[in-house]
This record gives structure tokens, sequence and C-alpha cells, in this order.
């Protein structure tokens, strides 16, 4: 069988007028970027880069050393590129500008360099995620105002899971296509296709230590699939929760399923509890592109317009009936 790897992959891409040169040396560049936090993932203990940073992030958690690690790795692979005008972090309080001796681009990258912090000691998936943003009028001096734009404007978005393999997921706005990575050779090589989400499932994802802050349209849908074969749906339902999005995503984009981080009153203050540029978007993203759907449980994701850089969102997403169904429960209340 013929081995395609993700650069021939972008290369058709951009011959077939999908990705500009700019956006496929730009997605090379994160892929590269990947690779070397995949490198320090998966030798854990043995790089002493397990454990504490002893500092906390502008989301006032505090900071593992792969979070700090994988940050600079992105944020030092990209901004020399050429192809950005600049890049945002779940990491960084204010927006990384393109130092100003290095070219720019007319694009903007956005990440949560290393999600799921909490399973880092414990040896579970990990993984990164990105979104790309056009620069709004070609300013070279980018702002966090720059980068407010709603997630239906992304041109790519895509994440990697370091998990048994590592793996590159991605949408330039054709369908999702999966790369899993050849450790030996170092390539990135293309093993699923346009990935879909089934419209059905019966499989769910939620903290469920969460249930009694849980808003009344939540704990009705998640009562329903409870009662299984002799409830209302009138079948089982199982329940998975890796506590990493990238890992439950990842397994709603391969199984379908429905992942669910909504409002409820521990999270209600902040607005939710994951971040709407570096999580929901990009995850909203490909799930649409897959065929699924994604909401907060009000409105699509992907409409939603951002106030801050570090804004958060209450996330549903996967199978689009489930989706539908849990957001009806809402717009009825
Ligand atoms: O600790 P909880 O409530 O299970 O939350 C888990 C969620 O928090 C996150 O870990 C937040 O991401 P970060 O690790 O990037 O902060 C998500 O990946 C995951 O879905
Ligand atoms: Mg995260
Ligand atoms: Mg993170």
């Amino acid at each position: 069988m013929r081995r395609v790897t993700l650069t021939q992959f972008l290369i058709e891409q951009q011959r077939a007028g999908r990705v500009s040169a700019d956006l496929r040396l730009l997605l090379e560049v994160v892929a590269r970027a990947v690779k070397a936090i995949s490198v320090n993932v998966s030798k854990g203990a043995l790089a002493g880069v397990l454990g504490e940073a002893g500092t906390d992030n502008v989301q006032g958690e505090a900071q593992k050393k792969l979070d700090v690690i994988a940050n600079e790795i992105l944020l030092q692979a990209n901004e020399w590129g050429g192809h950005l005008a600049g890049m945002a972090s779940e990491e960084v309080e204010t927006v990384h500008q393109i130092p100003f001796d290095y070219p720019k681009g007319g694009y903007l990258l956005l990440f949560d360099p290393l999600d799921g912090s909490s399973n880092i000691d414990i040896n579970v998936s990990v993984g990164t995620i990105f979104s790309v943003l056009r620069n709004p009028e070609g300013r070279t001096d980018v702002t966090e105002d720059s980068f407010l734009q709603p997630g239906s404007e992304q041109i790519a978005a895509g994440y990697a899971v370091y998990g048994p393999s590592t793996q590159f997921v991605l949408t330039v706005g054709h369908g999702v296509h999966a790369f899993t990575l050849d450790r030996e050779m170092g390539s990135f090589i293309y093993t699923h296709p346009f990935m879909t989400v089934p419209d059905e499932t019966s499989e769910f994802a939620i903290n469920a230590s969460n249930a009694r802050h849980w808003e009344a349209p939540v704990k009705r849908y998640i009562d329903e699939l409870q009662q299984g074969k002799t409830g209302p749906r009138g079948r089982d339902f199982n329940m998975r929760w890796v506590a990493s999005m990238v890992a439950d995503v990842h397994r709603v984009l391969t199984r379908g399923g429905i992942f669910m981080y909504p409002l409820d009153e521990k999270c209600r203050a902040q607005g939710g509890k994951l971040r709407l540029m570096y999580e929901a978007n990009p995850m909203a993203m490909l799930i649409e592109q897959a065929g699924g759907a994604a909401t907060t449980g009000r409105e699509r994701i992907l409409d939603v317009v951002p106030g801050k850089l570090h804004q958060r969102v209450p996330v549903i997403l996967g199978s689009r009936a489930e989706v539908e169904r849990v957001t009806a429960y809402h717009l009825e209340g």
C-alpha cells in the first residue's frame, strides 16, 4: 500500500486550491512542533518532564512542566516561520507578537499546548489543540481584538493526541483527516481519511461528579440516558470520561458519542469550564466537518462572538441527533 505523508497530503490540498502555500507551510511547522512535544511526552520521567512547574498560568491554574515545555516548543517553532502575524496560547496572558525583525504572514495561530494536564503524571493520553484564523486587515501590530473572531472564521483546526500512538487530526474545511506518527521515520502517515461521527450513539462523556451543579436540561438528559432500556430512550448507554478533552473528542470522532462540559453552578461565574478559542472552537469545527454538531446548549459554538481571548464556554458536541436533543431540552426550558 502506498504510504501518503502529511507533507504529500498538504501539497495535494494546495494543488486542489484548498490551502495556500503559506497555510500549508504553517501547518507543516505546527506538525513539526507536535512531533517535538510527542517526544517529550513519551520520555516522561526519563526526561524529568513530569510534575509541577511551580508557576500558575493566566487561568490561575498550576502549570505542569509539560504545559510550559509544549508552549515554548509551539511558540519557538512558529515565530520564525514567516506565515504568522501573531499567536495566542491558553498558557499566556496576552497575544504573542512575532519579533519585529522576523518575517510575518497573514495568519493567526491559537493553541492549547497541552490539553488534559491532570493526566500527564498518571501516563494517560494528553494532547495539543490548535486553530488558525486570518489576520484581519493585514495589521502587523496584532492586538487581542485581531483574534476575537467567531469560530466560523477558522480556516484550519486540529489536534494531536499523544496516546499509544501519536495522531494528528486536521481539517482545512474539507472533511477531517488523521495521520499517525511513524516514530522510526519521523513522518505523519495518512491513516484516517474523511473521519465521520455517526448520527446516533450509545455512549456519553461527562464529569458526573458535577451532577449536583448541573442545570435542569442536563439533569433530564443524563437521567434519561441512565435509565437505559427501561427508560424513555429504550436502550442502554455507556459512559466514558478520560478527562483529556482531546482524548474524549478523539473517541467521539472515531466511534461516535456525545461529549459534554455544560454550564453548571460551579463554573457559571466563568461562563463555562472549557476555553472558547483554544478548545471549543477548533473541536467544534472538526466535529461539524465530520458531520456532527457542537453547541453551548443554547447556540452553535462556531457562532459565538468572543468578547475576550481567554473566554470560557459550555460545550456539548458529538453525534448530531444527541446534541440536537440536549440542545432542544435547553431551549424548551
Ligand atoms: O477535571 P475535569 O472537570 O474532569 O475536567 C477535564 C477537562 O479539563 C481539561 O483538562 C482542560 O484542559 P487543560 O488541561 O488544557 O487545562 C479538558 O481537557 C478536560 O475535558
Ligand atoms: Mg485543555
Ligand atoms: Mg492546556
